[in-house]
Order: C-alpha cells, then structure tokens, then sequence
C-alpha cells in the first residue's frame, strides 16, 4: 500500500459511458454522470438490477472501457485515459477480483504461480514472492501447501479465495470487487463475505463492491450507491439506504430482498407488485435507446409515485436526511 496518505484512494467524478453497438447508430449510455469516491479502509457497494451500468463503471475504472465523460482518479492521479495494460502495472495501487472463479484463474499455472504474478510485475525477489504467497494464501483461509497445487483441485469457494489472494498479494491501495461472490452456492457465499468482512475490518484498501443483492451490500459495505439506467438515483451509509430508503427504486430493490417476517414480507410484496404493474406498462430494458436521452427520470415509467414532472424533467440529487437522492418526490 502506498505511503502517502490520499483523501480518497478512488475518485469517480461525472463519469459517462457510452456504447456504440455495429448496427445499432444510436449509442447507448450505459453510465451517465456518476460521481462517488472512496477512501481508505471504506467499502462502496455499487448496487443495481441487470444493465443498470455497474459493469460498465468497473470498466472503466480499470480502462477496459474508455469514458466518454467525466474524470477517474487513482490516489490523486489522473487515470482517465491511461490504457488497461498501464493500470495492471499499477499491482500496488489497483487490483481487482470478478465474479466467475473458473475463468479467472489459468488452469495451467500453480496456484504459486498465479498469486506471485502480480509481484513479478514489481520485481520482488522469488524468496520474498514465496514469503507474500503464503501469507496472502494463509490470509484467506487457505492452507500454505495450496501454493504447489492447480486450480482444478480446488472447490469454486476455493477458487475464489485463491482470486483475492492474488489481489492482496501486492497490498493494493484499491480492489475492485464485480459480484465476487454471485456465482458461488449460498452457503459458499456466506464463507467468502464473513472473510471479506474480516479483511475489510484488518486491512486499509478501498474497496468497490459491486452487487446485485442489497443484503450482501449491507453486510459488506459503509456506503451504497443505488444505479439505474447508469444514473445514481440514491447513495448514503448502507444503513440507511437499506433499511430506510428514500428514493421508490431503492425502496423496490429493498423490497425484493428476502425477510425473515412475514408481516414485512406481506408489506414488501405490495410495493414489488406496484412496481411491477408499472414496469409491464413501461419500458424496462436499460439498453433501449428508445428511453435514452428521455428529459424525465428514468424510473418514472416504473415508478408507483410518477407524476407530470417525473416524466417531464429528470430530478437532481439532493440531500435528504443524511443520503443523496434524484427523486422529486421523496421525502
Ligand atoms: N459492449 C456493449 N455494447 C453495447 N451495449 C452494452 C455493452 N455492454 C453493456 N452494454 C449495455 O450497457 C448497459 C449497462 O450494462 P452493464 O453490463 O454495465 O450493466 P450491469 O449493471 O453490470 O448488468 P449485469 O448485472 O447484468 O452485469 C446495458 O444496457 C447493456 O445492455
């Protein structure tokens, strides 16, 4: 980790992105003026359903796509346009772990081989790779001998495990996490968050969390920012984003999640129907460029509070009760 002490570690500052598909000429802004920054030793959950961008700003915070607008800066540095492989030289600064533990490991490489590569890069010595391997690897729960072995002799928990030791190896100032744990089974699940939150609370890295799931952002996370459309429509502490949101898109995510009450249950059931009914009669499909460049909000057509203005003019964030919100109605 870096010795300089940086405000943020990660900041994103009115960030678009834009696609541009082969035979469709109408480009597709998947992210639209996203801001956020993250400090060290904060976790940020970017949350959202299916197309609402939040692959698309991992992305490009790792150069994998190239803003159309907005700034991205690395510990006070200007990352905007510096190429994907400069960014995976940067092992110190900026690491990253993705969902699918299958293919991001090589099946031909130790797992030795695999966690040292980033210190390769940096060119510490073979002993002291060793040394950080087993540490990393040991930090995760997995056992030394681990090193010596493939990645097909390890389980998908495993695996995943063996992908954040990869990323911690170099004490990154900041991992970017996109849905490391969706693809595992639920108990697996559970394991992987218990030790993400176990590091988080040992270790200093800034942390974007991208999920789909509001309770794993609420286990994990200090702060969330709820995206639709590529547009934040709420962000705050995940406390009260969760159990107390604002904005009738959080409120529906909220609604989604699974409690354990059933009177709760009955009162979630009610809002998810009033959005559904909604979404039947509007357009849900973020990548339809029919919705895009819309003056209104973009949920309106889903929203159970729509009014005249929704549709006509799309809200700015402002600040309700400790958390940021683009709702004209919320209150
Ligand atoms: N390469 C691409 N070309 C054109 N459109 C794209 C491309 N990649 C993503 N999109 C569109 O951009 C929007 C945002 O997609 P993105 O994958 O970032 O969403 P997401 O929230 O990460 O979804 P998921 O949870 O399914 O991964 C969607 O409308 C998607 O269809």
């Amino acid at each position: 980790m870096n010795e300089a002490s940086h405000a943020h570690a990660l900041t994103v500052k009115n960030l678009s992105v834009c696609y541009r598909s082969g035979w469709r000429q109408q480009p597709v802004t998947a992210v639209d003026d996203v801001s956020f920054e993250i400090a060290a030793g904060e976790t940020v959950g970017l949350v959202g359903e299916s197309g609402s961008g939040k692959s698309t700003i991992v992305k490009a915070v790792l150069g994998l796509e190239s803003p159309s607008a907005g700034k991205i800066t690395l510990n006070d540095r200007d990352i905007t346009h510096t190429s994907v492989r400069q960014r995976r030289a940067m092992v110190g600064e900026l690491r990253a772990v993705f969902q699918d533990p299958f293919s991001s490991l090589s099946p031909f490489q130790t797992v030795g081989q695999t966690v040292t590569e980033p210190l390769r890069r940096q060119q510490v010595s073979a002993g002291r790779a060793r040394e950080l391997a087993a540490d990393a690897v040991t930090s995760v729960g997995l056992h030394e001998d681990a090193l010596g072995r493939y990645p097909h002799q390890f389980s998908g928990g495993q695996r995943q495990r063996i992908a954040l030791a990869r990323a911690l190896v170099s004490d990154p100032d900041v991992i970017v996490m996109d849905e490391p744990v969706s693809a595992l089974d639920l108990s697996t699940q559970a394991q992987v968050l218990n030790l993400l939150a176990e590091l988080r609370d040992r270790r200093r890295h800034a942390i974007l969390f991208v999920a789909h799931d509001l309770g794993v952002v609420r286990f994990l996370c200090q702060r969330v920012i709820v995206l639709y459309r590529g547009m934040v429509m709420e962000s705050g502490t995940a406390a009260d984003v969760t159990a107390r949101p604002k904005h009738p898109y959080s409120i529906a995510l909220t609604a989604a999640a699974p409690v354990p009450r059933p009177g709760e249950q009955g009162r979630r059931r009610a809002v998810r129907r009033a959005v559904t009914v909604r979404a039947s009669a509007g357009t849900v499909q973020a990548s339809d460029s029919s919705e895009q460049g819309s003056a209104g909000c973009p949920f309106a057509p889903r929203c159970p509070d729509a009014s005249e203005v929704c549709r006509a003019q799309r809200p700015l964030a402002r600040q309700l009760e400790g958390r940021v919100v683009a709702c004209h109605h919320a209150h």
